[in-house]
């Protein structure tokens, strides 16, 4: 099943159909002889959410790192609105409109969400990730800053330091660091990883919200998210890529029940 029939959102007329976003062409990686994705060839549909889902070691992280530039192709090719970008450095694929959630990691326990977003506004505005800048300087990133807290929940929190943030509110203000670049493509890395319930369905409406105009890629192992969110899911295996469609399409194909949805249970 291809992506371009499941469009809901290119606006109806020439024959060209969808606008692709983000595409792999015979997407390959290697490792030390060990093929960990095979000749994948995906669309993601210009305004969609798509899934990346699949069994453990079925490769989705490896291509998600292939995407965002942190690894190189072994064979194929990338684009980004029909730019090739193949192995560009993640810092040049940012530049063409491509951002991925950062980790936990990255967030300092002693700055505020505040200052996080308004050090990450001033990052791309050119002044570079400078903790020494004067305060009046920063001051002309809070408003957009503040308008990003809001937007992800977290005004209330705006001037709590992260490390006092539960798991979730520091999932919740990664995903404000990177809408503040403002991607065309926003790919997301297990944006529901060990959360609990709640926090998932907060995820989830949060996600949807900040999909709003433009294409987002994700990957996750929960299928209640999958199904709430994705347009379009591509289910890997072992390197490949197993079925494409809707998220009721792959989840009754019979190829996809046997590698993958049986171990739906312990998603
Ligand atoms: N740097 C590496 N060197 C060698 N093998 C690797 C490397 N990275 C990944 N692999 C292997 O490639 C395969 C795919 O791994 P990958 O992490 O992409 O799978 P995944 O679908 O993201 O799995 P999970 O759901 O468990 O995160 C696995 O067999 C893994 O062991």
């Amino acid at each position: 099943m291809n992506a371009a029939e499941h469009d809901t959102t290119a606006a109806p007329g020439p024959a060209t159909g969808p606008t692709v976003a983000l595409s792999a062409q015979g997407l390959t990686k290697d490792f030390r002889g060990f093929r960990a994705v095979n000749n994948v060839t995906l669309d993601v549909v210009e305004g969609q959410i798509h899934a990346l889902v699949g069994p453990n070691g079925a490769g989705k992280t490896t291509l998600f790192n292939l995407l965002t530039g942190y690894l190189k192709p072994t064979a194929g090719t990338i684009t980004v609105h029909g730019k090739d970008i193949t192995g560009k450095e993640p810092e040049q694929i940012a530049h063409e409109g491509v951002a991925r959630s950062f980790q936990i990691t990255s967030l300092f326990d002693n700055l505020t969400p505040r200052e996080h977003v308004e050090l990450g506004l001033q990052g791309m505005a050119g002044g570079g990730l400078n903790f020494w800048r004067s305060d009046k300087r920063l001051l002309q990133f809070r408003e957009r800053a503040d308008e990003l807290i809001r937007e992800v929940g977290l005004s209330a929190l705006a001037d709590r330091p992260a490390g006092e943030l539960a798991y979730g509110q520091k999932r919740a203000l990664e995903m404000a660091l990177v809408i503040s670049l403002d991607p065309q493509v926003l790919l997301l890395d297990e944006p529901t990883a060990g959360m609990g319930r709640e926090d998932v369905d907060r995820t989830i409406e949060l996600v949807k919200h900040i999909s709003t105009g433009r294409t987002v890629v994700f990957v996750d192992h929960n299928m209640h998210v999958v199904g709430s969110l994705a347009h379009h899911v591509s289910v890997l295996m072992a390197g490949e890529v197993l079925a494409q469609g809707t998220y009721e399409q792959v989840r009754s194909d019979e190829r996809v029940i046997n590698a993958y949805l049986g171990e739906e249970s312990h998603a």
